[in-house]
């Protein structure tokens, strides 16, 4: 794919492992002569194969894995897993180990490879439909704080203490989790802040990982493309609240799945609202909200309280906070521990979610990650607090993915905002100018007299909004967060949001 490649985080000094010692610890029956044969990798994209590697070879929606084994070998891949299909057709002259379920099985395997069994640091797992990035930062700066050395996984960066690049999927396949596991455990990381997304729950990328603390966000309209219903976009997530996958969790019972996950939960949670009146472990009171900061107090209801600051706007994001703060106190952190940490400032950055780009003078604009409905919610009622004048938002919908939000994405943007500009939103193989139509019935059908218009590409709609805004009044572009591509006819183009907004800025004379 041309344009942006993320790097792939690895060990740097692997240590060979027999692969008969594979078969024997899971007691595969292996045909082929493992004698002699050691592994130090594993991955399952062929692309990703270093020399040493075990391939898997997994079967998927558009093909299967077992076509670019050969591929795997010619780069080094000295062994490959796969089912009886792929057997049956990799063509290769190195061992192929035959199980039924290579995909359920991959979590395991890297755990061995890897031995990222042994002397896990403390793991962190957050999921929910939203915040999962967010909270993470805003975890890992407070364990940074409180002295350990850091890992983190998230649809942004991946950090292995000070090292940071950039992500692929938003929880990495099994066998790059590991690998990154095992490279954070080089590095000294003690603690390392995972971003779970219901895909990788399903689709085994965390088998192998049992966490110490879980959190829920919460869940709302969102993939269900791949889920068909919320029940069972609801199903995938609770099953992170169970002992085979974590010891004790967090969960927001804002909205009405929450207080179901606590319900359902099989490990001991705590819990958290910020909704008054309703009943939780926590409450969160917001007493400040100012162009630059949130504050808020947060009550346990044994009379424990922690006095928060933290440097970005809105009730969602004191939420996130709170949420990573209680994942600290579930822990056994003390408490005043944590509030000498928060005391000092947190130290989190949050690439592009609610990000500023804009200067002193001429309208505050800001960058963000928000593609569904309630994302937008959260951000557009934080902004209008916070804002004197006109709110204006740019933001497109993505293509092949969850076609039915598109519409509730249109009526909230025009709901909630002064006047919104339909754009172009990684449309993937979809034709940009249908989504838009799509999503411009549903801003149009709920704008009344507002201006709800439309501009591609990108660059052109941040500067209508630019032009739109003046001094006192607010622009969100949502969507492209901190993105560097997009996605046009499935190839990745780099493009940095940010960079775009504070050029328009500055041709306007604001900066
Ligand atoms: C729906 C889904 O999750 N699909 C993932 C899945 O695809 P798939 O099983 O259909 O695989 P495939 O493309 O048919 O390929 C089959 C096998 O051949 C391998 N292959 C393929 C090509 C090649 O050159 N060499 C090679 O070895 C692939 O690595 C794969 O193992 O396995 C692929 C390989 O790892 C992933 O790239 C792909 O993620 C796609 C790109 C994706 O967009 N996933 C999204 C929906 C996703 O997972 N999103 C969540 C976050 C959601 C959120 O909260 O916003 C995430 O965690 O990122
Ligand atoms: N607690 C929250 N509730 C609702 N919306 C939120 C919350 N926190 C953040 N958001 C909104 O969701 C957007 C995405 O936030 P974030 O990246 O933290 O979520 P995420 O769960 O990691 O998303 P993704 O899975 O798509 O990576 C933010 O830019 C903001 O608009």
């Amino acid at each position: 794919m041309a344009g942006v490649t993320p790097r792939i985080l690895r060990p740097e000094h692997p240590a060979p492992r027999p692969l008969a010692g594979l078969a024997e610890a899971f007691a595969l029956d292996v045909e082929a002569d493992l004698d002699g044969v050691e592994v130090t990798g594993i991955t399952n994209d062929s692309s990703d194969v270093q020399p040493g590697d075990l391939f898997a070879a997994l079967p998927g929606a558009r093909r299967h894995g077992a076509a670019f084994a050969a591929d795997a070998v010619e780069r080094g891949a000295v062994a490959v897993v796969t089912d009886p299909a792929g057997a049956a057709e990799a063509a290769v002259d190195v061992p192929v180990i035959v199980v039924d379920e290579p995909r359920a099985a991959l979590g395991e395997i890297a755990a061995w490879v890897y031995r990222t069994g042994e002397q896990p640091p403390k793991l962190y797992g957050i999921t929910g439909t939203n915040g999962k990035t967010s909270t993470s930062f805003m975890l890992e700066g407070l364990l940074a704080d409180l002295g350990f050395v850091t890992g983190l996984s998230t649809t942004a960066e991946r950090h292995v203490g000070d090292l940071v690049v950039t992500s692929k999927l938003t929880t990495p396949e099994a066998s790059e989790l590991h690998a990154l596991l095992a490279r954070m455990r080089e590095a000294g990381v003690r603690a390392a802040v995972l971003e779970v997304s219901a895909q990788a729950i399903e689709r085994h990328r965390i088998d192998g990982v049992v966490f110490d603390v879980v959190a829920f966000t919460n869940l709302s309209h969102d993939h269900l493309d791949d889920y068909g219903s919320m029940e069972a976009y609801f199903d995938v997530k609770a099953e992170l609240f169970t002992p085979d996958r974590a010891q004790r969790g967090v969960v927001c019972v804002d909205g009405e799945w929450g207080a179901r996950i606590a319900e359902r939960s099989r490990i001991p949670v705590t819990t958290v609202t910020s909704e008054p009146g309703r009943e939780a472990d926590w409450h969160v009171d917001i007493w400040e909200e100012t162009p630059a900061s949130t504050s808020f107090t947060l009550t346990g209801i044994d009379g424990r309280a922690i006095e928060v600051q933290i440097p970005f706007i809105g009730r969602h994001m004191a939420v996130d906070a709170a949420i990573a703060i209680l994942m600290l106190v579930e822990d056994g952190f003390e408490i005043d521990a944590i509030t000498e940490s928060i005391d000092r400032g947190m130290r989190a950055t949050l690439p592009g979610r609610i990000e500023r780009v804009s200067g002193d003078e001429g309208p505050a604009v800001f960058v963000d990650y928000g593609h569904s409905p309630d994302a937008f919610a959260q951000t557009l009622e934080a902004l209008r607090r916070v804002t004197e004048g006109r709110l204006v938002m740019v933001f497109g919908a993505d293509g092949d993915r969850d076609a039915t939000k598109r519409e509730d994405m249109g009526r909230i943007a025009a709901e909630l905002a002064d006047a919104v500009v339909v754009t172009d939103f990684n449309p993937r193989s979809e034709d940009a100018a249908a989504i838009r139509a799509q999503v411009l019935a549903g801003a149009r059908a709920a704008a009344g007299e507002k201006p709800v218009l439309e501009a591609s590409p990108e660059e052109a709609a941040i500067r209508e909004a630019i032009a739109l805004a003046g001094e006192g009044d607010t622009v969100l572009w949502a969507g492209p967060g901190d993105a560097d591509y997009r996605d046009v006819a499935g190839v990745r183009e780099p493009f940095v949001a940010r960079d775009e907004a504070r050029l328009a800025l500055h041709e306007a004379g604001w900066l």
